[in-house]
């Protein structure tokens, strides 16, 4: 049998609040634990939550960017259910009146198609504490400080069809929530979490199948591993003509194994309600003027402009428009914005392969973009080769100087490209080889004599010591030869 995988994602984004949704307390990462609780966060008898403007401006802007409507009067409500770490025994969240309503992603997808993944809404809410079992034998340790963070909950359409789709939009989200600024995107941090809702159904069929729910996976690669699981498993299920029960998964990636959490069944009942002690909140125009003005160019719109303004491909310009940090060191590298196309081949081959190679972001890089940008007008302007490039890009990497010129200069790689130096090496050249000179003139394909020149560019390279410019070279050789 051939199945349909359908795929909705639900996506907590921590917001770069300084304090929490509810109350003063810092939410800086990685204090020690219990000391950015306060008697709010754990909602302690007398004590009145008050909402924290900042996060409503970083939901609204989130709406803006994923062309949204943005809901004008949203609610809170109390979603309740008995966990350690929830000292509440509610969470405060948003049901039926979420801040943002339903709204649109385009995705590229590797194949160079583009596919528009609709949001159903994104609400606002507070998170909850850490339950730590690493550090205790036999009990756990509970980290109040992480809550009331405010989080925005982003719910999609089941409109992915694949994990490529599933994690092309992932990445889609976390360049967006970055790039806007209402989050640090710092996954490893917690900083964005994904709850992937998985169900097949008979190839081509309308109806959706029951779907599981695999929680609270924090990275891209967990997450493809977490779909193809998933999807084999529930393959394996329907195959033997049984059937998929609704339920939570947790997933161990470091194992590539999932177990159940709890069925729909024994799902908690929360019991929700419009919290008692916050008044809805009313959004006005001029809020949400205020934080337009505040969003950034848009991946999508950097996108277009890297097309228009450097000619370079859709592929290209989406790699390196994506992410806010790559796309500003590229435009340091393309400087007057001449040489664009090399930069950006620059950007995302030898550098991107180096960053990788050394698990290191563009802002760890050792070299700037002005640095690169440098390298890249001496290739344009053939002062140095491809591979002497390389080596100059070696040695700004290795922080051996701090530009190309007096790498250029220290290590002897300035090209010759005064052409009656070179005239004169192909002079001497040719007359050492009449053989094959005689050769390439009695050849009638263009193609085979093309091929031919090859024989002489070795000579000639190391008559000039290795410093000839190739290009001028092989036009000298043709003109020399033809003639
Ligand atoms: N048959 C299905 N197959 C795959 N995904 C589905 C299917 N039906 C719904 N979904 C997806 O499941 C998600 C449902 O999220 P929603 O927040 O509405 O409910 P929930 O998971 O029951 O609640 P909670 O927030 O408590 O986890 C959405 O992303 C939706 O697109
Ligand atoms: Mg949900
Ligand atoms: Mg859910």
């Amino acid at each position: 049998m051939q199945w349909d995988i359908v795929i909705g994602l639900e996506i907590h984004v921590q917001l770069a609040t300084k304090t929490k949704i509810f109350s003063g307390s810092s939410t800086a990462f990685g204090a020690e634990p219990n000391t950015q609780a306060s008697a709010v966060d754990l909602a302690m008898p007398g004590t009145l939550p008050v909402p924290n403007e900042q996060a409503f401006r970083y939901a609204v802007m989130f709406g803006l960017a994923v062309n949204a409507e943005i809901g004008r009067r949203s609610v809170f409500d109390r979603k309740n259910y008995f966990y350690p770490d929830l000292p509440k025994g509610y969470q405060t969240t948003q049901l039926d009146h979420p801040i943002v309503g339903p709204g649109f992603v385009d995705i590229d997808l590797d194949d160079g198609s583009s596919k528009r993944v609709r949001i159903h809404h994104a609400h606002l809410e507070e998170d909850a504490g850490k339950s730590l079992h690493e550090d205790f034998d036999g009990m756990t340790g509970i980290d109040l400080n992480r809550a009331g963070t405010p989080l925005i909950e982003i719910v999609t359409e089941p409109d992915m069809t694949s994990a490529e789709e599933a994690v092309a939009f992932a990445k889609k989200l976390h360049s967006l929530v970055s790039s806007i600024g209402i989050c640090d995107g710092d996954m490893s941090q917690g900083s964005l979490r994904f709850d992937v809702n998985i169900s097949l159904k008979p190839k081509g069929s309308d109806e959706l199948g029951t779907r599981t729910e695999t929680k609270n996976l924090n990275s891209f690669r967990f997450m493809e591993q977490a779909i193809a699981h998933e999807v084999e498993r529930q393959m394996d299920i329907l195959e033997d003509g049984g059937r998929i029960i609704q339920e939570t998964r947790l997933y161990n990636g470091d194992r590539d194994e999932s177990r159940s959490m709890r069925s729909k069944e024994e799902a908690n009942d929360y019991r929700y309600f419009p919290c008692p002690d916050l008044l809805p909140v009313v959004i006005d125009d001029a809020f949400i003027e205020s934080a337009r003005d505040l969003l950034p160019e848009l991946p999508d719109e950097r996108k277009a402009r890297f097309k228009e303004q450097y000619g370079l491909n859709d592929y290209d310009a989406r790699l390196l428009s994506d992410d806010a940090r790559i796309a500003a060191f590229f435009e340091e590298a393309v400087g007057q914005g001449k040489d664009a196309k090399l930069a950006a081949n620059w950007v995302l081959g030898e550098f991107s392969a180096r960053l990788n190679a050394e698990d290191k972001t563009v802002l760890e890089a050792p070299i700037t973009g002005s640095q690169l940008g440098q390298l890249v007008a001496r290739i344009a302007d053939n002062t140095v080769s491809s591979s002497g490039a390389k080596k100059v890009f070696e040695a700004l990497w290795n922080g051996d100087a701090d530009n190309a010129d007096a790498i250029i200069e220290a290590q002897g790689l300035k090209q010759v490209s005064d052409t009656g130096a070179l005239e004169q090496m192909v002079d001497e050249v040719l007359a050492g080889m009449p053989d094959q000179v005689a050769q390439y003139q009695e050849e009638a394909d263009p193609k085979k004599q093309k091929k031919m020149l090859g024989g002489f560019m070795g000579p000639l390279m190391k008559a000039s010591k290795g410093q000839g410019n190739p290009k001028l070279f092989n036009e000298i050789l043709v003109r020399k030869l033809g003639g």
